[in-house]
């Protein structure tokens, strides 16, 4: 089939790569032109492993191509899809600007019936607004075009993008047209899973709700955490003990320094503010952000008690990006800690694999290092930040060397507590009574 996809930011490039790939003529379609020269080029303008790989084959191959050219596009298009960003507001709601632009645009160029697919998550009822501004461009031509919208949420981890993408646990169809129903499901065709159909609003319902149930989890074992420590329990034990009922299940149950990136604490919000407007106050939801907004000041607490105060200290952060395999910093946990721990009087040093260009562009006064080790170096203690598989399998009797202190903190429980213990560091992590 014939595909535009609109917007190719993270989800949009993983749109694109997924839909070629599964055989299908694929124009993505961006209003940065750099970004279009680029993924033109082969280049991913992100991180993302296995990604570029895949693009650069399709690319070759001639069923994947970049464009800055929408109504050229719409016209080559049988389905046009929507990827892009629904940033917050500063009022918590989704800023729909982008989708409005992109719809508009669709809207003065459509020349035949076409399917219109939300693939960006949108608060409920976005799909009317999309079909309402249809409408309106195409009275303001006088053409009178047939055309559907639907509603296909993403579920795409960020550093497994491409696995969650063609591998997903169920692809969510909200369409109220058979004929729409029909191109979806031939498009998907390729994919071996649950094919799930709603309608557009709960398709809209389903992806917030996912969000925010993950959200809730992650959130629910931090609070849990903070009890631990004081009852003498051992969260990761405790979590391990819940996940194996299979009503609960083991995923999303890993304290740590609370959850971060492009989509958790937005779409929390979002759902936040759509309860509000419908006076509906979602009160377990407002508790999830508090929980979360909490925990990096805490476990930052837990550093200050373990090492003395800040001031004059050097810590170094292993980690900076919201999650490992991702460059993405965006409302990653380390940001908020490098200003609380640089207006304590902490000097920060640094390292990650992929985030530290970005982070330097917002906090310069962080010393970036060559590798962990550098960042290591003359440091009071270390905190880890973000678990990247290399910081598990340090040399450690070389950091050892290379501190000046002997304080481990880890905030994602991922490291050997036993074995830095016997390694003559002083440990501690999440939910954990025991240190040193
Ligand atoms: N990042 C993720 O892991 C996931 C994101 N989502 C959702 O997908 C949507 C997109 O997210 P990301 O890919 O992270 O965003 P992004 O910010 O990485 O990319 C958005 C892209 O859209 C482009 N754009 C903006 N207006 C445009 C227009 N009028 N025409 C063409 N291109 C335009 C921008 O230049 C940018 O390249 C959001 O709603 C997000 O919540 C859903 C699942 C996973
Ligand atoms: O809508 C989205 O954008 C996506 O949001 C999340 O994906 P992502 O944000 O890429 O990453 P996750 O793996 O979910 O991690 C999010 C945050 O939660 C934290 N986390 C995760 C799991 C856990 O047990 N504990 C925990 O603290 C991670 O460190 C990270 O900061 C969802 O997992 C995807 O299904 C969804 O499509």
């Amino acid at each position: 089939m014939h595909v535009s996809v609109i917007g190719t930011g993270y989800v949009g490039a993983t749109t694109c790569a997924t839909l070629a790939s599964m055989g299908h003529r694929v124009i993505g379609v961006d209003v940065d032109q750099q970004k279009v020269a680029m993924l033109n080029s082969g280049r991913l303008p992100f991180y993302e492993e296995g990604l570029e790989a895949l693009m650069g084959s399709l690319i070759t191959q001639g069923s994947l191509t970049f464009t800055t050219d929408l109504p050229k596009a719409v016209t080559e298009s049988e389905i046009l899809f929507l990827t892009v960003g629904t940033p917050s507001q500063s009022d918590g709601s989704a800023d729909l600007s982008y989708i409005e632009e992109a719809v508009r645009q669709i809207g003065r160029h459509l020349d035949r019936y076409k399917v219109v697919v939300s693939k960006s998550t949108v608060p409920v009822g976005t799909g009317d607004r999309v079909r309402a501004i249809l409408e309106a461009e195409l009275a303001k031509r006088g053409v009178v075009i047939p055309f559907d919208v639907v509603s296909n949420p993403e579920f795409l981890r960020e550093g497994k993008a491409l696995h969650d993408a063609l591998h997903p646990d169920r692809v969510v169809i909200g369409c109220e047209s058979d004929k729409a129903r029909a191109m979806m499901t031939e498009l998907y065709q390729g994919v071996r899973t649950v094919m799930l159909y709603t309608s557009v609003r709960d398709a809209e319902m389903i992806k917030y709700a996912s969000n925010a149930f993950l959200a809730l989890k992650i959130s629910f074992v931090n609070e849990l955490a903070r009890l631990c420590e004081k009852t003498g329990s051992s969260i990761s034990k405790v979590a391990r003990g819940m996940g194996l009922d299979s009503r609960i299940g083991p995923q999303f149950l890993r304290a740590g320094i609370g959850y971060g990136g492009s989509c958790f604490p937005k779409d929390v919000r979002a759902l936040i503010h759509l309860g509000k407007q419908q006076g509906v106050p979602l009160q377990l939801l407002d508790a999830v952000t508090s929980i979360n907004q909490t925990q990096a000041p805490w476990f930052l607490q837990k550093v200050e008690t373990a090492i003395g105060p800040f001031s004059g200290k050097r810590i170094a952060l292993l980690g900076l990006t919201f999650k490992p395999g991702t460059d993405d910093i965006r409302e990653a946990p380390a940001l908020a800690m490098i200003e609380m721990l640089q207006e304590r009087g902490a000097e920060v040093s640094a390292f990650d694999p992929q985030g530290m260009e970005a982070v330097r562009q917002i906090h310069p006064q962080v010393k970036m290092a060559t590798d962990a080790y550098g960042a290591i170096d003359g440091a009071d203690a270390v905190l880890l930040v973000t678990e990247w598989p290399e910081f598990l399998d340090l040399d450690w009797s070389k950091v050892r060397k290379r501190m000046r202190g002997r304080w481990i903190l880890d905030g994602r429980n991922a490291l050997d507590g036993d074995k830095l213990r016997a390694s003559g560091f002083a440990y501690a992590c999440v939910g954990e009574r025991r240190s040193e």
